[in-house]
């Protein structure tokens, strides 16, 4: 088995709907996507996956649609305002933690056809969150 792993740095700002802590308030990270592919062979260059490819499908995706953007749930009651102000969102059905967000990237690296084993979801320098399947 190979695996190859690619770490994407982006900035994103978030709140947390349903909880009771500092996390409820607009605020910001300088988070790290951690991708990791797995797969049992390798093509004729010997490699699982050209890291070039992985930059172009997931690491661009992630530029364009959530560096430097409120990554908000669809129900935050604030979405309108912000929508209204041109602020550069990106809203997901679910509450934004680190857990949603590493299952949204990896969600888009399987789109994006790779062979996604796991994606983690560094919110800061001591806090991941991992999602895989099975
Ligand atoms: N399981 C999860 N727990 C928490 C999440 C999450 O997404 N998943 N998110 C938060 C908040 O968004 C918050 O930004 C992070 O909280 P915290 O770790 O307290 O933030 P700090 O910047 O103070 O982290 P340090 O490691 O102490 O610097 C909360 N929990």
């Amino acid at each position: 088995m190979f695996r190859v792993t690619q770490e994407i740095d982006f900035c994103y700002g978030h709140r947390l709907l349903n909880y009771d802590g500092k996390c409820k308030h607009l605020h910001g990270h300088n988070g790290k996507a951690v991708i990791v592919l797995q797969g049992e062979t390798l093509d004729d260059r010997g490699m699982l996956i050209d890291f070039t490819d992985i930059k172009k499908r997931v690491r661009c995706w992630i530029e364009e649609n959530l560096d430097h953007r409120m990554i908000l749930c669809e129900r935050d009651p604030i979405l309108p305002f912000l929508q209204e102000q041109g602020e550069p969102l990106f809203v997901i059905p679910d509450n934004p933690t680190a857990e949603n967000i590493a299952k949204l990237i990896y969600e888009q690296a399987r789109e994006h056809g790779l062979p996604v084993r796991e994606v983690s979801l560094w919110e800061t320098v001591r806090s991941c969150a991992t999602y895989s399947q099975g």
